[in-house]
């Protein structure tokens, strides 16, 4: 199966465009106030409504008010809802819509047993952990402590690029690769450059194992 590959971060029309023409699978935009990647609902609605049908678009919440995300909800297309804080199973539910949660990886994390938590999640999105930031650090974690089998499609994420994209497809093997520091220019703004590499080397990473 193709690994399929996840941009977060957008923040400007012309960036997620681009992506979708280099092939991205999703975007992902974060609805999280305290972020430098920051969307609100009026930029979020233009970014949306210039993709081309195909490309999903990923909300990120973290520990967010049910209102709040309603409120976007209401407002911005969005295909699948990214849960990045401490939120439990059932204020992930709330919404009727596809999720995947997102675990900051340390000691103690303990994966099935997170994944019959979280059971009905479209995918467990692992990423770094920080202890001064929620998320879209650019730090990587140990990759050997993803277990060899899930019962969700585990969605990689944490300091990934395209120097490291295609050793993290054929050692991981994840459903997913999700990236957003890595493929900018700075915080927010995409480099065109880096997104069409970071993407070569998924589908390179791909045909070497098929
Ligand atoms: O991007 C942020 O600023 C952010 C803030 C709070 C929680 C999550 C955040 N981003 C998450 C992501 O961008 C990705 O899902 C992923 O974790 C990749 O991050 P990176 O290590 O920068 O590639």
């Amino acid at each position: 199966m193709r690994t399929r590959v996840k941009i977060c971060g957008f923040t400007r029309v012309e960036d997620a465009v681009c992506a979708a023409r280099l092939g991205v699978d999703a975007i992902g935009l974060v609805f999280y106030p305290l972020s430098p990647r920051h969307v609100d609902i009026g930029q979020a609605v233009k970014i949306v409504n210039a993709l081309p049908a195909f490309v999903s678009v990923v909300a990120l919440f973290v520990d967010e008010q049910e209102s709040r995300i309603n409120e976007v909800l209401d407002q911005v297309p969005i295909d699948c809802l990214q849960f990045h804080g401490d939120e439990p199973a059932e204020a992930c539910r709330l919404y009727g819509k596809r999720y995947m949660k997102a675990v900051r990886m340390q000691d103690g994390i303990d994966i099935p047993s997170l994944a019959r938590q979280y059971h009905d999640a479209a995918g467990l999105l692992l990423d770094a952990y920080d202890p001064g930031a929620k998320g879209g650090t650019g730090s990587r974690f140990d990759w050997n402590k993803i277990p060899e089998h899930c019962a969700l499609p585990i969605v990689l994420a944490g300091g990934l690029d395209e120097n490291n994209a295609r050793q993290a497809v054929q050692t991981v093997r994840p459903y997913a690769l999700d990236v957003s520091s890595g493929v900018e220019a700075e915080k927010g703004v995409k480099d065109a450059l880096k997104m069409a590499a970071f993407i070569r080397e998924v589908n390179e990473g791909d045909r070497i194992i098929i």
